[in-house]
Parts: C-alpha cells; sequence; structure tokens
C-alpha cells in the first residue's frame, strides 16, 4: 500500500486537453484547421498501442488525425517517401515518426527529413539544437511532461537535484537539457549503463526520473525518504506492463508517478500541445 502522493498523469491530461480543445475551437474560427500526422513502421504491440492512444486524443480535441501505416519489411526509401508527403500534406500541420524503427532503418536520417515546423515530436536536429541554445523550439513530449506534471504538482524544480536514469532521446538526454535551462535550473545527474553506481546517484537525489526501459530496476533502498520518484519506462512482460520502478518505492518516496496513469498521459498530452502551438503559429 503506497504511502506516496500520486501525481496523477491522467487527471492533468484531461485538463490539458480540455484547454486544448478550447483553442482548438478558436484555431477553426479563424480557417487553421490543425491536423496530426503519424507514421507506423511495423507491428510492435506497445507503438501500435501508443499511436491509437494519440489519435483518440486528437478525436477528443478535434485535431484532425492523418494516420500512416508501413510494413515492418518496409525499406528506407518507403519510410522517407512517407515523411516526405506528410512534409508537403497541407492538412497535416504537424506529425511524428513512431519510435523505435526497425533496426534495418536509419533513424536519424528519418527525423532530419521532418520538416522542423511540423515536428511535433520537437526531435528533429534543428530543434534539439535550438533547445541546446535556449531558442524556442517545439520541446521533445515526454520530458515537457514531466516537467509540467512536477509543476502542476508544486514538486520544486529550481535547486534541486535530479537524477535521470536512462538517457535516450525521447527521454532522458532531452529532459537533462530542460531541466537545466534557466527556467528551470536544477542540478541533473543523466546516469546510463555504464554508470558505476546508478543507486548511489539515485540515493543523493530530491527527484529520481526511471526511463532506463528495465522492469523494477529502482528499488526501495535507492530512494531518499520523501524524494519524488517518476516510473516512465514500460517492459511488456507476460505478467503484464512492468514499470522501472519497484511498486514498493511508493512507501519511500514522498510523491510517486506509477508507470501506468503518470507520465504517459502527459506524453501524449504534450504532443497535442505541440501541434495545437504550431497551428498558432501559422
Ligand atoms: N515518436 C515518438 N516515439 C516514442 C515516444 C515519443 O515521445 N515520440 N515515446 C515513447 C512512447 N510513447 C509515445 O509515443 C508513449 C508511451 C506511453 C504512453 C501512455 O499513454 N502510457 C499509458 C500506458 C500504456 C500501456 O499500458 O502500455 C499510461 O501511462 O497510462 C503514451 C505514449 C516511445 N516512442
Amino acid at each position: 500500500m503506497t504511502t506516496a502522493t500520486l501525481l496523477d498523469g491522467k487527471a492533468a491530461a484531461a485538463d490539458i486537453k480540455n484547454e486544448l480543445a478550447l483553442r482548438v475551437e478558436a484555431l477553426k474560427e479563424r480557417g487553421v484547421h490543425p491536423g496530426l500526422g503519424t507514421i507506423l513502421v511495423g507491428d510492435d504491440p506497445g507503438s501500435r498501442s501508443y499511436v491509437g492512444g494519440k489519435h483518440r486524443d486528437c478525436a477528443q480535441v478535434g485535431i484532425a488525425s492523418i494516420r500512416v501505416e508501413l510494413p515492418a519489411d518496409a525499406s528506407q526509401a518507403d519510410v522517407e517517401a512517407a515523411v516526405l508527403r506528410l512534409n508537403a500534406d497541407p492538412a497535416c500541420t504537424g506529425f511524428i515518426v513512431q519510435l523505435p524503427l526497425p533496426a534495418h532503418i536509419d533513424t536519424h536520417a528519418v527525423l532530419e527529413l521532418i520538416d522542423p515546423v511540423k515536428d511535433a515530436d520537437g526531435l528533429h536536429p534543428t530543434n534539439l539544437g535550438r533547445l541546446v541554445l535556449g531558442i524556442p523550439a517545439p520541446l521533445p513530449c515526454t520530458p515537457r511532461g514531466i516537467i509540467d506534471l512536477l509543476r502542476r504538482n508544486r514538486v520544486e524544480i529550481t535547486g534541486q537535484q535530479f537524477c535521470v536514469i536512462g538517457c535516450g532521446v525521447t527521454v532522458g538526454r532531452p529532459l537533462g537539457l530542460m531541466l537545466t535551462r534557466a527556467t528551470e535550473h536544477a542540478t541533473v545527474t543523466l546516469c546510463h549503463e555504464a554508470t558505476q553506481d546508478t543507486a548511489a546517484h539515485a540515493r543523493e537525489a530530491d527527484v529520481v526520473v526511471a526511463a532506463a526501459g528495465v522492469a523494477h530496476l529502482v528499488r526501495p533502498d535507492w530512494i531518499k525518504p520523501g524524494a519524488t520518484v517518476l516510473s516512465v519506462g514500460l517492459t511488456r512482460t507476460v505478467e503484464g506492463v512492468l514499470g522501472d520502478v519497484h511498486p514498493d518505492v511508493g512507501d519511500v518516496a514522498g510523491s510517486f508517478a506509477p508507470p501506468i496513469g503518470g507520465v504517459g498521459p502527459m506524453t501524449r498530452a504534450m504532443l497535442l500541445t505541440n501541434v495545437v502551438e504550431a497551428a498558432e503559429r501559422i
């Protein structure tokens, strides 16, 4: 039985979607019709379910959906052609390529082909470069969702010690960049698979973000009592979907974002936010 305060991403995302629905209405009144495109390559059940969720969200806030699906054996040229089609499609005001792509596809080459203006994930090199330089740009959805969830729950960020576990391109690496901007001013330790003692770094932290994709990696004895813990990475097993954080951490942490209903819905809400913001710039 967890004693930590729940960081409820589902509830926060519902509030964000209500606000976005009003902004979408205002856009339509001035003739701008936002449309989110998604490119899904292959049959990974997790990716399919996330893309399905993104389109359900679009319907809820009045954003049009353009769904592109390619088989797992699609070639590099097929995927790049799909990107170029969405770049040119006026009905698509923003789009994403669902990650991970199959191993034979050069992901960087695909992401680099996206028109940076339509980059709803903030993962184009131009937009990541703008983030590094502190120039306004669409921000990667999960890190943006994590910071928004902390702020809505009045979790202190400025001056706090963060331990981010995992340095992938969708979460850990951009989160480190965002948390150290002047608007956040946190101190961040970014741990990865070659870190010698991740548990020791986590024990020092006021906020632990687990985005490694290793089931139940973070144990209760890794956590300073009262710290804030966000379980981001998910692993699908025969027993179900497991988070990076062991559920017993909820007995030690002060606040806890669970693997389901925590950061995931915020990721989706921030994608919609990026789409609406891009449409508002048209
Ligand atoms: N192009 C991108 N690909 C991926 C991203 C991304 O930001 N852009 N992030 C992740 C997956 N992801 C978004 O696509 C994502 C993960 C989880 C959820 C979510 O709503 N989770 C649910 C639980 C779902 C489940 O049971 O599996 C929840 O937390 O309640 C949404 C989006 C990798 N790829």
